[in-house]
């Protein structure tokens, strides 16, 4: 089997009395889409914060192409390949469509010092931001304000933005939030895409978009995984239907 561009083993996290993750172990292998959900505050953006790195774990690592990175700042794993979009947006929003892309060439929405870049022109950086809105469809809007885009626009500018630094991962905290059904149809077939590219684990609600993409889908409740499978394994483990997916699935 190939090798795993993104192996989390044992992390453990807890606040206070609050175990919110439980030696958490998944990995994502090339070209696939691996799903995490589980009900509201069962932990999955705690893990994601560990993977990208602004949340520290008590315990366990994160590797990325081999490397482990679990002492490495968010900028640093960015650089080091790992692409991350948010839950709530960290688009600068007066400024442009461009700017933005542009502040992500530099790295700059991954740190707050955005004199920390790296050697690139002018023109370099503006041609990688420039050819991450046409991957989105974005390139009509470069000249337009942030502010001034719809949600769903935002969402594609938030995936632009991370395109930019040529990620070898994704990771994805709920993409389709907010989105209409137009919206997640077509993020969904964007996502589609982009898993070869860029393996891609993707935290998400929106059941249709993960049945849909999802190659495996890990089921996080209570800060631990209680199963990792296919898309029909997991609509048929008992255990799931218990805890979270009920009549949904
Ligand atoms: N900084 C923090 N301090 C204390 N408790 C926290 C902190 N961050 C998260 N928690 C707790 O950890 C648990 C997991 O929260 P987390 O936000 O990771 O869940 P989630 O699965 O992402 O939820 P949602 O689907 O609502 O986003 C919750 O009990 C939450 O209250």
């Amino acid at each position: 089997m190939t090798d795993p561009v993104l192996e989390v083993r044992g992390i453990t996290k807890s606040f206070g009395a609050v175990h919110a993750s439980k030696n958490i172990t998944l990995d994502l292998r090339p070209g696939e889409i691996h799903a995490l959900i589980g009900p509201n505050g069962a932990g999955k953006s705690t893990l994601i914060k560990q993977i990208s790195g602004s949340l520290r774990p008590d315990a366990g690592s994160v590797r990325l192409n081999g490397e482990d990175v679990t002492a490495l700042s968010t900028p640093l794993r960015a650089r080091k390949g790992l692409g991350r979009t948010f839950q709530i947006s960290a688009l600068a929003m007066e400024d442009s469509v461009l700017q933005n892309a542009v502040l992500g060439a530099l790295g700059a929405h991954a740190s707050p010092f955005r004199f920390f870049t790296k050697a690139l022109s002018q023109k370099d950086l503006r041609d990688r931001a420039e050819q991450a809105l046409d991957r989105v469809g974005l390139s009509a809007h470069a000249d337009t304000r942030t502010s001034e885009l719809s949600h769903g626009q935002r969402r594609q500018l938030e995936v632009a933005v991370a395109l930019t630094l040529s990620p070898t991962a994704f990771v994805m905290d709920e993409p389709m939030a907010g989105l209409g059904a137009e919206g997640s149809q077509t993020l969904t077939a964007f996502l589609d895409t982009l898993r070869h590219e860029a393996p891609i684990l993707l935290v998400e609600h929106d059941m249709d978009a993960v049945f849909a993409l999802a190659d495996r889908i890990s089921v996080l409740v209570y800060g631990e995984i209680i199963a990792t499978g296919t898309v029909d394994d997991i609509r048929q483990n008992p255990k799931v239907r218990e805890a979270y997916l009920g009549e949904e699935a």
